[in-house]
């Protein structure tokens, strides 16, 4: 299930006295073919073009017949047929070649229509605010890019023209057969309606089918990706079984709702005959008993047979239509849940100019703290303050360690001082500058960098994942980076130097050396102020005395706020934050603020 926000926060009152939670609920907009067809906005020209070399095609096609009947009639009166039968040959290979590019025109449309809906679901996902990644699985996400689209693509390359074209042949030969023998279609119609109506009823429900399908496909997707990412847990705990059961009983699940749909389908083919032979066999037995009685011509009855089968295909092509357009809105909705979700951008409509009014006759001159904590409270569901009344700075060039038990809340400070939510009372003031109401996501972004504890190292080279921040970095740039981080060593130790591939994950660098990749990541760009989560584990003494020295550099470069687990980083910091239950305890040297008395040590 899907959430949607109605609206982004508009709060010109710049107090933000007990903001209310946004509202949040599980409405689902249902799709219809309209958005399908809206989606083809921008590549209307080339579908254009695609449907008038149909719609010629259909036209030679038509023609056909009627060239044949006037061929046979031709050559039964023993009148000159030379030209007419050249004429039949023209016009059947002006069908072959007019369909043949109408079709490539039309692939190449739904490529592109794809493409495009493609790189807006990557750049939409990848702008989503951070509590959404929390309601949706990676794995679903991945498959919504990748195999709806897919589906999406089938419907609109195929279907919406072939629908209209198909609508437009129909139309032309039901007219042709009225004009050769009413009577005759009548019979016709009774029974392709019938077989057809019945058909369209079941072909209805493959859209709920194949939309749980796709569900099934991306839960399973997201086990996977689950039980991958977790893949040394999942070998030490030997759970390879459990997890191939688990993985499995969605598979089932999306090959059953997939059985619905292939089921439903499966009546398309024998319903067609059905109505293409029965329409021809009755044909057949009553023109011919027309023929016989004189109450029609030869002619006529075989032009009016040619005219039923030149029908049948794209008739059973409507059937086929119909049956892709259901999975197509069923894949449009999977997209559309996810695109439908406002941006980050998109939600934060406040205007980032105002003064919030507290803030007015504060002197925002002078040596103003590189960030400042005033009466912050936030909480990430109602009624569960995480943090409650938090206030502090941090000095510009000073080292602040902010140290409390697990839970405490020290991650949120981060988040909140990176934007990744904004608090619900009281100010962050980011160079004398409320983050939330006088700068931009973007400015509070670009004046900080994050390293968090568990430093994410992305597949490719070491020189890729340090620039990362700056992909224009020069060689001095990056090596200064390199330094600062202490990481001159491994790089001299790699057979590539910065040049050598990490692995996935930075599976081939060990855990010290992924958090000082980090925070050359981090440095890199400058920033003002930097905020490190230290590693709680994985540094020997060696790795824990250069992260000691890096941390040393690094209060030399920028404003440090480290969340801190070791002694040694507590004792170099020039202030400490102790926090518990959300709650600033007290503000010191290390000594006093964790010395005895005082509860909470460090976690
Ligand atoms: N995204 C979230 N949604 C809901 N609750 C959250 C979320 N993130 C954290 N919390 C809750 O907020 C509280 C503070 O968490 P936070 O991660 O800030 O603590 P912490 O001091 O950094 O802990 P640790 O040292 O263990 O990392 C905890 O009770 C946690 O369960």
């Amino acid at each position: 299930m899907f959430t949607k926000v109605h609206s982004g926060r508009t709060d010109q009152d710049a107090d933000m006295d007990e903001e209310d939670q946004e509202p949040e609920t599980d409405e689902k907009v249902r799709v219809n073919w309209r958005e399908l067809v809206r989606i083809t906005r921008g590549h209307r020209l080339p579908i254009a073009g695609a449907m008038g070399l149909a719609l010629l095609g259909g036209v030679t096609g038509l023609a056909q017949p009627l060239l044949a009947t006037k061929t046979i009639d031709a050559f039964s009166g023993s009148r000159p047929y030379a030209l007419l039968l050249t004429l039949l040959a023209v016009v059947f290979l002006a069908e072959a070649v007019i369909t043949a590019f109408s079709h490539y025109l039309l692939e190449r449309t739904g490529e592109s229509i794809v493409l495009g809906l493609r790189l807006r679901i990557v750049d939409r996902l990848l702008r989503w605010p951070m509590r959404r990644y929390q309601q949706h699985r990676l794995g679903d996400l991945l498959t919504r890019t990748t195999s709806d689209t897919t589906l999406l693509r089938d419907s609109l390359a195929y279907d919406l023209v072939e629908a209209t074209v198909g609508v437009f042949i129909i139309v032309g030969g039901i007219a042709m057969m009225i004009w050769l023998d009413a009577m005759m279609f009548l019979i016709v119609a009774v029974i392709v309606g019938t077989i057809g109506g019945l058909t369209m009823l079941l072909l209805a429900g493959i859209r709920t089918s194949v939309e749980d399908a796709q569900d099934s496909l991306g839960g399973m997707s997201a086990e996977l990706e689950r039980a991958l990412s977790a893949i040394r847990t999942v070998r030490v705990m030997r759970a390879e079984g459990r997890e191939k059961d688990r993985i499995g009983r969605l598979a089932q699940d999306a090959y059953e709702n997939s059985l619905q749909a292939v089921k439903r389908n499966a009546v398309i083919n024998p319903a067609m005959t059905l109505a293409v032979h029965g329409a021809m066999i009755t044909v057949l037995v009553v023109g011919g008993l027309r023929v016989a009685g004189g109450g029609t011509s030869l002619a006529d009855l075989v032009g009016f047979l040619l005219y039923v089968t030149y029908i049948a295909t794209p008739m059973a092509n409507m059937f086929d239509v119909f049956a892709t357009l259901q999975r197509g809105l069923a894949a449009l909705q999977r997209v559309d849940d996810v695109t439908r979700i406002p941006t980050e951008d998109e939600e934060i409509t406040r205007p980032a100019t105002t003064r919030p009014r507290s803030l007015e006759h504060s002197p925002d001159t002078g040596d103003v703290p590189a960030i400042e904590f005033r009466d912050v409270g936030f909480s990430y569901e109602p009624d569960r303050p995480v943090l409650q009344n938090v206030s502090f700075s941090v000095d510009r060039h000073s080292h602040v360690a902010l140290v409390g038990p697990s839970g405490a809340g020290k991650s949120t400070i981060f988040a909140l001082i990176a934007r990744f939510h904004d608090p619900r009372t009281g100010h962050i003031l980011l160079g004398g500058r409320d983050s939330a109401h006088e700068m931009s996501v973007d400015e509070c972004r670009r004046a900080i960098s994050l390293v968090e504890q568990s430093a994410p190292v992305m597949h490719g080279t070491l020189r890729e994942n340090i620039v990362y921040a700056k992909p224009g970095a020069d060689d001095a740039e990056i090596a200064r980076a390199v330094e600062l981080a202490s990481l001159e060593s491994l790089v001299s130790r790699l057979p590539q130097g910065l040049d050598t591939p990490v692995g996935e994950h930075g599976s081939a660098l060990s855990g010290g050396e992924q958090q000082r990749v980090a925070i050359a990541r981090a440095l890199l760009p400058r920033p003002q102020l930097l905020l490190l989560d230290e590693p709680t584990s994985h540094l020997d003494s060696a790795n824990e005395a250069v992260l000691a020295r890096t941390i040393e550099h690094i209060t030399a470069e920028c404003t440090l706020l480290v969340i801190a687990h070791r002694p040694s980083t507590i004792q170099a910091a020039d202030k400490t934050v102790l926090l518990d239950h959300g709650r600033v305890e007290a503000i010191g040297p290390y000594q006093e603020v964790t010395g005895p008395g005082r509860g909470s040590p460090p976690a």
